[in-house]
């Protein structure tokens, strides 16, 4: 909650997440709600000076536009402990120590996805300070199995109302704003259905290609670092029934009904998937290697850098409209939205000289933007129909993704936050994929870096 002081503890501080991330995304939220009181504490493995870490948090927090007068007491504030999260006695010591200083305490956990597990076993050796909250980044898991054991894991240490599984698309404007462009209008919602949508595609091309992330990205791959918890939880959003109400219990309650309907387009993971992996190529004049020549890369792995997956949710609003999901790195063209197609009108009076297009929307999540594409008569002949835009770019919010979800763990509201039960239906979805593609029976497609992908794709 605004004014009542917080203690935030950053596992994993020297890493990119915390560098790149997280410290500005909490500079966007200490800048546009100044009420919040945070004394931020910062851990790992690295041998950071305490003037590396200071520096790292006001270069942070400045590149999310807070201020100084509101940064250097923060500063002033902060601390730096070299630890090994995966050790019970020293992680012990120092939760205690920090809980002895009386505020509340919400560990984030921004570290290596097996070293994020390995943490909490080592913290069921001993009792966790009462009412700590730990915030989890993705991938939770890397299998359904491994998801669930994770999720018996954390219930041994906290209760769930604790547990802030993160998924930034959550907190990213365009995806909330489809709350309120679907229930706030009375134009969408009666055609928000298989009567009058044809298919639905969300994708998250990126221009970025590795960044030196091989340590992580080469055992996740598109799939899981993009599709199994990003892409298909703004499905759910884009797709789930009305809540009574902007409660955590109503709105998850709500993700976790969609995602129990969704499976694979026809239950068959091979014919419902794609992967492929970059070769070199040139992204805004830059060499980019091939994936498997990239530094840390193992081709041994088979990651895929783009994954494409087809869904269907079975339920009489849906039944029969698939959703494509696709998402891959090295992407010339950085198209981040979701595409909803129209079907045709039903029935086109006699005279109009051409046929009319099916209306397109186009919500684009980075930058923030829709459009809705209609026909109208041409300026020419007036019995011509032609596609106008109806389009507007929104207002970037001055809160960055990582800023809402940490507001939502500061104030101890998992509004937000991925339940377990939603991690696991994610997985449920896409375990078939993951056994397929591990037992060969989807081809590796390429595609050069800075290419749209594959050209037999599309
Ligand atoms: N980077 C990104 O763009 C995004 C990352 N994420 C998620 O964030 C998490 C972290 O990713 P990222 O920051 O990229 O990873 P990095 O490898 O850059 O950072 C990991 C951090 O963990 C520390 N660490 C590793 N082992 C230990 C240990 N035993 N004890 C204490 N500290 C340790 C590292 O310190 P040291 O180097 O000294 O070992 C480093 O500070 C992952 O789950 C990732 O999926 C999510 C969204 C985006
Ligand atoms: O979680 C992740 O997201 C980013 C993309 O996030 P966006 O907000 O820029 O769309 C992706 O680059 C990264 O690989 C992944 O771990």
């Amino acid at each position: 909650m605004e004014n009542s002081p917080v203690t935030l503890v950053i596992l994993g501080a020297s890493g990119d997440l915390t560098h790149r991330l997280l410290l500005p995304g909490l500079g966007t939220l200490l800048h546009a709600r100044p009420g919040y009181r945070v004394h931020l504490v910062g851990a790992a493995s690295d041998d950071l000076t305490a003037e590396q870490w200071t520096q790292r948090v006001r270069e942070g927090l400045a590149e999310g536009g807070c201020r100084a007068d509101r940064i250097e007491p923060m500063i002033d504030d902060t601390t730096f402990e070299h630890l090994d999260v995966t050790n019970p006695s020293a992680l012990e010591e120092f939760l205690g120590r920090l809980a002895a200083e009386g505020r509340p305490i919400v560990v984030y956990f921004a570290l290596p996805p097996a070293i994020s597990q390995q943490a909490c076993q080592a913290m069921t050796q001993f009792d966790l300070p009462p009412g700590i909250r730990l915030a989890i980044e993705k991938p939770f898991g890397s299998s359904l199995a491994s998801a669930q054991d994770f999720n018996r894991l954390l219930a041994q240490l906290v209760p769930e109302r604790q547990i802030f599984r993160v998924d930034h698309y959550l907190g990213k404007a365009t995806v909330l704003n489809l709350l309120g462009l679907r229930f706030g209008n009375r134009i969408f919602e009666p055609i928000w259905n298989t009567v009058n949508i044809e298919r639905v595609e969300i994708i998250a091309d990126e221009t970025l290609a590795l960044e030196g992330r091989a340590g992580y990205y080469d055992k996740a791959g598109a799939l899981r670092d993009m599709i199994q918890s990003h892409l298909l939880l703004v499905m759910a959003m884009l797709a789930m029934e009305e809540p009574a109400s902007i409660d955590e219990v109503e709105l998850r309650d709500l993700v976790v009904h969609l995602l129990r309907s969704t499976h694979l387009a026809g239950d068959d993971p091979v014919q419902a998937s794609r992967r492929a992996r970059y070769t070199a190529g040139q992204i805004d004049g830059k060499d980019i290697p091939s994936y498997t020549d990239e530094k840390g890369v193992d081709p041994e792995r088979n990651t895929d850098t783009l994954a494409e997956v087809t869904v269907e949710i079975r339920n009489s609003r849906w039944a029969g409209v698939p959703f494509r999901l696709r998402s891959g790195k090295a992407l010339g063209d950085g198209f981040r939205g979701i595409v909803v197609k129209f079907r045709p009108v039903v029935h086109l009076p006699a005279g109009f000289h051409n046929t009319a297009e099916p209306n397109v929307l186009v919500i684009g999540m980075t930058p923030e933007s829709i459009a809705l594409s209609l026909n109208t008569n041409a300026e020419g002949d007036r019995w011509d129909l032609e596609q106008t835009s109806l389009a507007a770019d929104l207002t970037e919010s001055p809160v960055r993704p990582y800023g809402e979800i940490l507001q939502g763990i500061l104030d101890g509201d998992p509004l937000l936050s991925v339940r377990g039960d939603m991690t696991e239906e994610c997985w449920r979805i896409l375990q078939p994929v993951v056994d397929a593609w591990a037992a060969g029976d989807v081809p590796m497609d390429e595609y050069a870096a800075g290419s749209t992908g594959p050209s037999d794709w599309r």
